[in-house]
């Protein structure tokens, strides 16, 4: 198979698709490898580097598009890219089609198989391919709203660790999965006064068995949210339901009960966002102010630490790129129901439900796909 990897082109998106080793092992399985020049710069990967892995560097995306049998990126398609995909062709990636109707029609109208990555299961009903980036997402997620709670910046102008004499932040993560496990650690370890929020009990329970006395957790009822909100400095927002558009948690009118300056880091956002009041920003302009709350909603924030976040990635990705590569999308996705979670768009049809709910659209099962 001929695997092409563009260079991403969603603002300020330092990642690549695929890594040198990627590229490597893909060639070591008989496949050929086309990567757009400079598309690993920005994550200190050279044009040599996938060159003495064995792939062929292409001048420009309308030649990778035109050529390759699968697509490999990080983002969503973006609009331009989204017109060079074709009947037949395989795109991996990340996609988020539930709050996108746009890329989702432009999908369908390509008639490509699109397999997204953060609907892929794995055996303990976690996300392998999201769970690297939640990490990273996590980790940041204290850091830039750390940043944001700056008064120059808006914030409230608390130090998260407070000082001997003056209290700490008061942090509360709602969502209690990767993002927000990995959040809640880095909090804590600045120093903040940590709650997580979350509605699985089992979840509650295994945070408290491995993390109690480093954060405090509760059930996140609407009541229990608010009361934490009006108390709190910084709220990150982590929930998850796979697929489908965020809950939204806290209202526009609610945003007069926080603290003013208080931060709201959204990194649902890329779901839709589980605050009334967050729309996606970028690293170029990530901050905005709503009813004298501070707004931190980039969609890419792994992005930001490109070089962690492309290795990370490229490890969880690369056995399913095998896969997929190695077999074809159909026999791969058969033999692996955690790959056929994937599926998301086939020859113009919507193969996952929870995106079709969430757009008011038609579905059909990822198996009549596989036997159409
Ligand atoms: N902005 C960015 O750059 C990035 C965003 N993300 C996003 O972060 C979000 C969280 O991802 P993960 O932590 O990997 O998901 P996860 O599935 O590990 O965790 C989600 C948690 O939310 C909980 N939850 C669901 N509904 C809830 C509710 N109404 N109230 C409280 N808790 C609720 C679930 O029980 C679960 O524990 C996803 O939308 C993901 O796409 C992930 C990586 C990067
Ligand atoms: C998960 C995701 O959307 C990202 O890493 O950008
Ligand atoms: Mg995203």
């Amino acid at each position: 198979m001929k695997i092409g990897c563009p260079k991403e082109i969603k603002p300020q998106e330092f990642r690549v698709g695929m890594t040198p080793n990627a590229a490597f092992e893909a060639v070591n399985n008989g496949h050929e490898v086309i990567i757009e020049t400079g598309a690993g710069v920005g994550a200190g990967f050279d044009d040599a580097d996938y060159v003495e892995a064995g792939a062929e560097i292409i001048a420009t995306p309308a030649e990778i598009f035109a050529a390759a049998d699968m697509i490999v990126k990080v983002k969503e398609p973006q609009a331009v890219e989204r017109k060079m995909l074709r009947e037949g062709q395989i795109l991996f990636t990340y996609l988020h089609l539930a709050p996108d109707p746009e890329q989702t029609k432009d999908l369908l109208a390509s008639g490509a198989t699109c397999i997204a990555y953060e609907t892929v299961t794995d055996r303990s009903g976690g996300l392998p391919l999201l769970a690297p980036m939640s990490e990273v997402a996590g980790r940041l997620a204290p850091q830039v709203g750390a940043w944001t709670l700056q008064k120059a910046n808006g914030g409230r102008g608390v130090l998260m660790g407070g000082v001997p004499g003056v209290g700490p932040a008061r942090v509360v993560v709602i969502g209690g999965g990767v993002v927000g496990t990995h959040a809640a650690r880095i909090a804590a370890g600045m120093g903040a006064d940590v709650t997580v929020l979350d509605r699985s009990l089992p979840r509650l329970r295994y945070l408290d068995d491995v993390y109690g006395g480093t954060f405090k957790t509760s059930y996140a009822s609407a009541g229990n949210t608010i009361e934490l909100a009006r108390a709190a400095d910084m709220i990150i927002g982590a929930v998850l339901i796979p697929g489908a558009a965020a809950p939204k948690l806290i209202s526009r009118a609610q945003l007069s009960e926080l603290k003013p300056g208080a931060v709201l880091v959204d990194v649902a956002i890329d779901q839709g966002g589980c605050f009334e009041t967050s729309k996606a920003t970028t690293h170029h302009d990530p901050i905005y102010e709503v009813d004298g709350i501070m707004h931190y909603c980039v969609a890419n924030m792994p992005g930001a630490v490109a070089r962690t976040s492309t290795i990370a990635l490229g490890n969880a990705t690369m056995p399913f790129m095998l896969a997929l590569a190695n077999k074809g999308w159909k026999k791969a996705c058969a033999d692996d129901p955690h790959l056929k979670a994937g599926l998301n768009v086939h020859a113009g049809q919507l193969t996952y439900a929870a995106v079709a709910d969430a757009l008011g659209l038609e579905s059909i099962s990822a198996d009549d796909a596989i036997a159409g």
